[in-house]
């Protein structure tokens, strides 16, 4: 981070200001289907060059959510112009933060903790379950009443996991059933400090929980039993938090207390490894392939996918290892190998936890059996994504066993997967992309059904993909 920072209940009725909008959760479901843009991935040249993915999502919501928390101007490079990131600005502004683009650079002037403005409609969530779960804990906390909205597949997501949390901080819901969106939230100020050990595995739940922390008298806790993506602690401190964090019994304790002044910073946003992941494992299985992917984040609770890669025999060598914005960096250069199929350690879940899919691809590819497991939380992302990539790989023409919590895949040992389709992709980014990578390695090509989701999280994902095989 640059120098200017400051260093590294249950349910009530609805509202009566919402209540008095005919039904604001009516006027919130899900949009009429749009139409969908079909593609067909071909088998590619290999993969070589050099390419630059986009900035990192996790640290691109964060960088916009902290920026307009904090008195004065924040400026942010590399910031990721995905549709999810582009949700988080337009309820941030919503809430009073003046977001812009000025040149390369997005400008955040900020409005402090304690003073988010009421939004006057609905804030559309879109796809993200980041922004959503993010956004219910900064609202919280602050006295205002706002709606959650999204898309299909959002409005199926479970928002229990922050709601449960939150109430006991003394925010007051009224979800769509089951929990979900659309969705009617009160905030709480002063809200009521907690110690909170999370039930999950969940960085969006840590967050929602600390950002609702912010503007809490007192300290709140979260007591992380499994470790997961730690921006928010290393974000917030250079926003001049004082986030501790302590060792107990092998569980992290995560702390902060509140109301507190944040301070404006300088971002500048690393590339995402979540999107780096597609192109390593398409470059690992393209034959003839020597790709280099620049200036990728390897935050250690983030690059569970290149560890893994590396066991089953990836060639992915680290160039120029540095720091960006306060993670380590470096240029990634992948050449083709044989893959081998391995038992993934489910403990290393949660440092690759979107790379799944992806994951699937090589090991649909590789020489052996490849075992995943401990991955009941793939099934409540944008799409279940443990049914829907065994589903779309087998239609690819892979070997696949669905399990319960995992799949059991059969490689190729290198061979051409037959390719087919069209795939569903169930309005997910990753699947999508995903199966865009199995088509690289196939004899006919993959068909997936939408191209639309990718624009979620990897907007210039086709042209990448050009460029590195043209
Ligand atoms: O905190 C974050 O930025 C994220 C946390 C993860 O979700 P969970 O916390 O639900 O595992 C991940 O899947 C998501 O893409 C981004
Ligand atoms: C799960 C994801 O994101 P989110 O939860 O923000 O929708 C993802 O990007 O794979």
């Amino acid at each position: 981070m640059g120098s200017r920072c400051a260093g590294i209940n249950s349910a009530r009725a609805l509202p009566e200001a919402i209540a008095t909008v005919k039904d604001p959760r009516a006027s919130a479901l899900p949009l009429p289907e749009k139409p969908l843009t079909a593609h067909r991935f071909l088998p590619r040249t290999p993969l070589t060059g050099r390419i630059r993915v986009p900035g990192d999502k996790s640290i691109s919501h964060r960088s916009l959510m902290f920026g307009a928390l904090a008195v004065g101007r924040s400026r942010i490079s590399g910031l990721l112009e995905g549709e999810d990131v582009l949700s988080t600005a337009t309820a941030l502004r919503a809430m009073g933060a003046r977001i812009e683009k000025d040149g390369d650079t997005w400008v955040v002037d900020g409005v402090g903790v304690g003073t988010l403005l009421q939004p006057q409609g609905a804030l559309d969530m879109g796809n993200s379950g980041t922004s959503t779960r993010l956004l219910m804990g900064l609202v919280a906390s602050h006295g205002i009443t706002a709606t959650f909205t999204g898309d299909a597949s959002l409005s199926k997501r479970p928002m229990g996991r922050v709601i449960d949390p939150l109430s006991i901080m003394g925010a007051s819901f009224t979800p769509s059933p089951g929990g979900t969106l659309p969705l009617v939230m009160e905030g709480l100020q002063p809200a009521v400090p907690m110690t909170y050990r999370l039930p999950v595995a969940s960085a969006q739940v840590k967050s929602a929980v600390l950002l609702a922390g912010l503007n809490t008298p007192g300290t709140t806790t979260v007591i992380e039993p499994v470790p997961t993506r730690d921006h928010t602690e290393r974000m917030l401190r250079g926003f001049g938090v004082d986030v501790r964090v302590e060792e107990i019994g092998g569980e992290k304790h995560i702390s902060l207390t509140g109301p507190v002044d944040m301070t404006p910073c300088d971002i500048t946003v690393p590339g995402d490894p979540s999107s780096a992941a597609f192109f390593a494992v398409a470059a690992s299985v393209v034959p003839g392939s020597d790709l280099v992917i620049e200036n990728v984040g390897l935050n250690p609770t983030r690059d569970g996918i290149f560890r893994v890669l590396k066991q089953m025999g990836a060639n992915i060598d680290y160039l120029d290892e540095r720091e960006v914005g306060g993670e380590p960096v470096a240029d990634l250069r992948v050449r083709h190998a044989q893959l081998t199929g391995i038992e993934v350690d489910p403990d290393i879940a949660p440092s690759m936890i979107d790379e799944f899919p992806v994951l699937f691809v090589a090991a649909a590819l590789a020489q052996g059996t490849t075992i995943t497991s401990g991955l009941d939380e793939l099934r409540v992302k944008e799409s279940d994504r443990l049914t829907a990539m065994a589903t779309a790989l087998s239609l690819g023409g892979a070997s696949v066993e669905e399990r319960e919590d995992g799949l059991l895949i059969r490689g190729t040992g290198g061979k051409p997967l037959a390719g087919g389709g069209p795939v569903t992709t169930h309005l997910d980014h990753r699947i999508a992309m995903s199966m865009a990578v199995a088509g690289l390695a196939s004899a006919a090509g993959v068909e997936i059904d939408s191209t639309e989701p990718i624009a979620t999280s990897f907007p210039n994902f086709m042209a990448l993909l050009e460029e590195a095989s043209a």
